[in-house]
């Protein structure tokens, strides 16, 4: 068990003000994080620092033993999945679901002049059906729907084997069915021995998939809480991050909430 995100101190700050604040915080290998909190808490932020998009305005952070701000960050991204809806609208509606999802070999979103071996395309298409979507490789990504789109996003991320996960609310507005499905498949990713560290932000308890081991609590870019699953979505806990009285449920590995 190794340790893949460590912060310390660290904040963000935009236009004067602190976004992340002083945040410190620890994530091993084998550990599999929720992040909450409402809208404008500090969630996206925080995880695009974990992604090394963004720098510290203070403290210091060290992803995969590498600390910001002393490596290069273009060769530390590619040990790092990222799904995130930002990153997917870059990619060109007229791609091919196979080269959205093989086109992250490179760290790029479309296809240009790169030179890929038959091994990535094989790669690609295990992927594409790993995440159930080996039926879509042709289609342009232009053509998915939602949560067609939200699929491939995860399954670029995986594309490159990374140490480390981040998904930025990756069943956010999906149908139901959509989202069970997506939420199925994280699980079952989640609980293979060979799923790396993950870090996952979502609004709502569930959208948490089952096998999640950690949670931290984000509020005004503070940790109002973090700790084992169980122990920190508590009823209380989540009525204060979201500033309402709520109350949260569990069964059969899923979460959810309803107002008090
Ligand atoms: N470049 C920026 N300049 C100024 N403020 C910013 C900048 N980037 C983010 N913010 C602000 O920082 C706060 C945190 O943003 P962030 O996207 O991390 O929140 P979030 O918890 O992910 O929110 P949401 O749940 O709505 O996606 C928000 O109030 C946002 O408006």
């Amino acid at each position: 068990m190794s340790t893949v995100i460590d912060l310390q101190n660290v904040s963000i700050v935009r236009s004067g003000k602190p976004i992340l604040d002083s945040v410190t915080f620890a994530a091993s290998s084998s550990e599999r994080w929720v992040v909450l909190g409402s809208n404008g808490a500090g969630k996206t932020t925080m995880l695009r620092v974990c992604a090394a998009q963004i720098h510290p305005s203070s403290g210091q952070a060290t992803i995969l033993n590498q600390r910001l701000g002393e490596v290069n960050v273009f060769e530390l991204r590619t040990r790092i999945g990222f799904a995130s809806s930002a990153l997917a609208n870059q990619i060109p509606n007229s791609e091919s679901v196979l080269n959205a999802v093989m086109t992250a070999s490179y760290g790029v979103t479309g296809r240009w002049n790169e030179e890929y071996d038959s091994i990535d395309e094989r790669r690609a298409m295990r992927v594409l059906r790993e995440w159930e979507l080996e039926d879509f490789a042709q289609r342009a990504f232009g053509t998915l729907s939602d949560g067609e789109r939200k699929r491939v996003q995860i399954a670029r991320s995986v594309m490159t084997d990374p140490e480390m996960m981040l998904l930025d609310e990756p069943v956010a507005s999906l149908d139901l069915a959509a989202r069970e499905l997506t939420l199925r498949l994280l699980s079952g990713y989640a609980t293979s021995g060979a799923a790396p560290a993950m870090v996952m932000v979502t609004h709502h308890l569930e959208e948490i998939p089952a096998g999640f081991t950690h949670a931290l609590l984000l509020q005004d870019g503070k940790i109002l809480a973090r700790g084992e699953i169980g122990a920190t979505l508590t009823s209380e806990a989540i009525s204060e991050t979201f500033r309402f009285p709520l109350r949260v449920s569990y069964q059969d590995g899923r979460f959810s909430a309803t107002a008090a």
